[in-house]
């Protein structure tokens, strides 16, 4: 054995062919190793590897010094991501995103998803129906084709050549696992017949395999991420784009209206309600945590399916030869008896991923109502309250999450019994049928002494071989089995996923489920079915009009369902032109804010005709009852929802919004917040009044033709909010105004009554306060009406007079009268109820303490 037991690991001990294929194959290795797969180019373009990896550390270094010239500290970044995107000049719609990413703004380019796509794949997106099974059935396999088509769009885009190089580096896997057995086999058969030089070379063979093995599976694992976060990608923006759109999906989704869709899914063993809760959390836990598993779980079941099942088609067809005929029936017979056995012992993996999925998502929008509403919360001292609803949505996730793992028992301990112990069994069985029942005597005795060691060893190659094989076949098996379970998991998340681009494809079509009139509806009560609605809506004109409009406060799913819409006005006829400011007022609820919804089209026309000006400058803008500030600078709360760009682009400037916070009373703010770019959770930082303050600067700077403003400066002070009307007024904006403020009549010319207030007569202030408590004395105004409309309408619930009682000084008389009433009603009204509470206590037998 002398020179065959030295270590000759070197390549020169090896045969010429082997030695260059080493050699070639590690030096591919090594720049494949050092390549992101992003940089493939400079490869191509590198002359030698030398010069490549010369080029490689120049430009790291390159960057490396930029990077330390002019680092993006957090005030400079702060500067830079005053432009939110920068929208393509050629009015594509293409926007050049600017995110922040290592120290520095990195563009990204969207381009919206188009019109015509969406149509395209209507069609691929019927709703789910109400009780529709979940599970890996045939209407899963159509889901997931529809979601297939936007997660990957092209057979040549970038997900297919992530998919090609996940397959080939799975290929290869599989190629160096058969290697590795055989190499096993090879060391055990040297060791085993005393071939020292033989064995070394083995164990050079198996370090040399270990290096691209293990390079393999590491590819495996990133590919798979990448392929996953390709996916989530395209879904994202595919979502954000058809939820965030002109069509208000996302306020409509909120609402309710597509739970038709989500109801299947969600509703299960709770009922109807839950489509709505579902929804009332909003489309959060679908698009973030649900979308994100359904991503990762179809990327890692490629994986997961593709590879084993490469396994075993090449392990069997290798164990075949060794096996024989016989061996093969074999393996194929305990192919198919696993799969039985597992099948018949699989839960409805699916139901209850798609059931946790909805509960973590009731969670979550529990937790994130409480940051929302944080001071609310805190001023009414409600953290134990909210800890107990908080703690009673957790307890119903635990306790599924719990069920879950008590199912999860007896599949595992199925699974592991037939998967490890079965297969291995099979295995052994298998293996010995050659060895136990040669076909002839001599395989196991040999002729002579060194064929018999021969014998053995070939025989011992041949077993350690196999057994890897076999080993391999019953982990490839193992895994292949683990992916129905996977694949159970992953029906639950597609038909989440699926459920909300139905729903949000359906909501943006107007595509709704229809209900028939429910047996119990009075005659005489119209039915509001969201699938009848007939109204005609013009968007253009110079004018405000509603005609022959019924005020429906829309209901979807179950409850819609039931009952349809609620009904708050039959018909409402109103027509402003320009210079026609109208005050609506009206008792609580009547109402008032649903004509606006109404007129924004976030609520249905049910019915007649609605014409309005276009959204934004020059056309109608809303200010809503709850002021809202968005994220950003104090700028984008002055001109939200325009951007810096935007803004740049129309020409406005700084000054001229310093001017616009001189108008509200705000134009402290830029030098107490350290200037127009600060970034604040403004919502936080300023006051009530302030908040609505904003609004109005919001309004100013947009300058419409019409403003709707709903009890939009409730908080302001009298006299500030006098001066913003004014100006309102002087910029030539209509105003449209709800509130219950007498105050603000005098700004207006026309005075739109709802509910009770309109349907009783004019008598003395006394009787008028039950009805329209602060409006005591707008009978004053009434007699000095010069039109007033026909009764019909007071009948309807609604009466619309026109001021013409003259000058705003007259009005403002008039107003001083008003106050001057409640005040005197206020203290009389005080001592009457004083002095008949002395009185019961006298009747009552205590004496009163004067
Ligand atoms: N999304 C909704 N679904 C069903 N009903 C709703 C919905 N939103 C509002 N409503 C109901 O419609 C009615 C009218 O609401 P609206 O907000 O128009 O009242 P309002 O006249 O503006 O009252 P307030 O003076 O209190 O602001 C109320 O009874 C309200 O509960």
């Amino acid at each position: 054995m002398g020179s065959d037991t030295r270590l000759p690991l070197s390549l020169s001990h090896l045969p010429h062919a082997n030695r260059q294929s080493i050699l070639a194959f590690l030096v591919v290795l090594a720049i494949v190793r050092a390549s992101p797969l992003n940089q493939v180019k400079p490869i191509a373009d590198a002359v030698t590897l030398r010069a490549w990896r010369n080029e490689r550390r120049r430009v790291r270094e390159e960057k490396r010094k930029r990077l330390l010239e002019t680092p993006l500290n957090t005030p400079a970044l702060e500067k830079k991501m005053v432009d939110l995107y920068i929208p393509d000049p050629s009015g594509s719609g293409s926007r050049t995103l600017l995110v922040p990413h290592r120290g520095r703004i990195s563009k990204v380019h969207i381009t919206p998803t188009s019109a015509e796509l969406y149509a395209q794949h209507l069609k691929l997106f019927p709703p789910l129906k109400p009780g529709e099974k979940l599970g890996v059935n045939k209407r899963f396999w159509s889901m997931l084709f529809a979601v297939l088509k936007i997660a990957f769009p092209s057979k040549s885009g970038k997900e297919a050549f992530l998919l090609v190089l996940h397959t080939s580096f799975l290929v290869a896997r599989t190629v160096l696992s058969v290697m590795v057995a055989r190499l096993d086999g090879r060391i055990v058969r040297d060791l085993v017949s005393a071939n020292g030089k033989g064995f070394l070379r083995g164990l050079g063979w198996w370090f040399a395999l270990a290096i691209p093995s293990t390079y393999t599976n590491s590819m495996i694992r990133y590919l798979e991420r990448k392929l996953a976060l390709a996916f989530r990608t395209n879904l994202t923006r595919y979502i954000h784009d058809l939820y965030l759109n002109d069509n208000l999906n996302y306020y409509k989704f909120g609402l309710g209206l597509g739970a038709a869709a989500v109801e299947p899914t969600v509703a299960g063993e709770r009922g109807e309600n839950a489509a709505a809760e579902a929804a009332a959390g909003g489309a959060d836990q679908f698009i973030t945590t649900d979308l994100a598993r359904f991503c990762d779980t179809l990327a890692a079941l490629y994986g997961n399916i593709g590879k084993p099942g490469l396994d075993l088609v090449i392990f069997t067809s290798q164990l075949a030869t060794a096996l024989g005929p016989l061996g093969t029936i074999g393996l194929f017979a305990n192919y198919g008896f696993t799969a039985w056995i597992l099948k018949k012992a699989t839960p409805a993996f699916g139901r209850m991923a798609a059931t946790e999925a909805r509960l973590e998502g009731e969670y979550r929008a529990g937790l994130s109502r409480i940051g929302r509403d944080g001071e609310e919360v805190a001023f009414y001292n409600g953290g134990q309250r909210e800890k107990g609803i908080l703690w009673k949505t957790y307890e119903n996730l635990a306790r599924h999450v719990h069920t879950v793992f008590k199912i999860r028992v007896p599949y595992g301990m199925t699974e592991d019994f037939v998967i490890k112990y079965l297969w291995s069994a099979v295995g052994y069985g298998l293996m010995s049928i050659p060895i136990l029942f040669p076909v002839s005597k001599h395989m196991i005795q040999g002729t002579g002494k060194g064929e018999i060691h021969h014998e053995v060893a070939a025989r011992t190659e041949s077993y350690v071989s196999n057994r890897r094989l076999l080993l391999s076949l019953a982990d490839a098996g193992g895994r292949l089995m683990y992916s129905g379970k996977d694949l159970a998991e992953l029906s639950g998340y597609t038909s989440r996923v699926y459920a909300l681009l139905a729903s949000l494809h359906a909501l943006n079509n107007g595509i709704y489920a229809e209900n028939p009139r429910p047996a119990s509806l009075p005659k005489e009560q119209t039915f509001y079915d969201m699938s009848t609605i007939h109204g005609q809506i013009i968007v253009g004109p110079s004018h405000v009009l509603l005609q022959g409009v019924p005020i429906v406060a829309p209901a979807g799913g179950a409850a819609g369902a039931e009952r349809g819409g609620e009904e708050l006005i039959h018909s409402l006829d109103l027509r402003v032109e320009k210079g026609e400011h109208t005050l609506i007022t009206g008792p609580n609820g009547v109402g008032k804010t649903s004509i606006a919804r109404i007129i924004a089209q976030l609520w249905p026309t049910w019915d007649g005709l609605l014409e309005r000006p276009v959204h934004g400058e020059g056309g109608i803008f809303f200010l809503p009852q709850r002021p809202y500030l968005s994220i950003g600078s104090l700028r984008d709360q002055v001109i939200y929802p325009y951007t810096y760009a935007e803004m740049k682009a129309r020409g406005r400037t700084d000054s001229e919004l310093m001017s616009i916070l001189e108008h509200v009373h705000l134009a402290y703010l830029p030098a107490r917040e350290g200037g127009w770019d600060t970034r604040k959770e403004w919502k936080d930082v300023l006051s009530g009044g302030e908040k609505q303050r904003m609004g109005m600067a919001r309004l100013f700077y947009h300058r419409p033709a019409y403003a709707i403003l709903d009890e939009c400066t409730s908080a302001v002070s009298s006299d500030v909010e006098g001066l913003m009307y004014e100006h309102a007024k002087s910029l030539d904006i209509t105003l449209i105004t709800i509130s219950h403020r007498p105050s603000l009549l005098k700004y207006h010319n026309r005075h739109l009554r709802l509910g009770d207030s309109a349907t009783a007569p004019p008598t003395s202030p006394l009787a008028r306060t039950n009805s329209a408590p602060r409006f005591p004395s707008s009978a004053n105004i009434l007699a000095l009406s010069s039109m007033t409309s026909p009764s019909p309408a007071a009948a309807q619930g609604w009466q619309l007079t026109i001021l013409s009682a003259g000058s705003a000084e007259e009005k403002m008389e008039l107003d001083m009268e008003i106050k001057r009433l409640e005040e005197v009603l206020g203290t009389e009204v005080g001592g009457w109820e004083k002095r008949l509470q002395d009185i019961n206590r006298e009747l009552s037998g205590e004496s009163v303490v004067a």
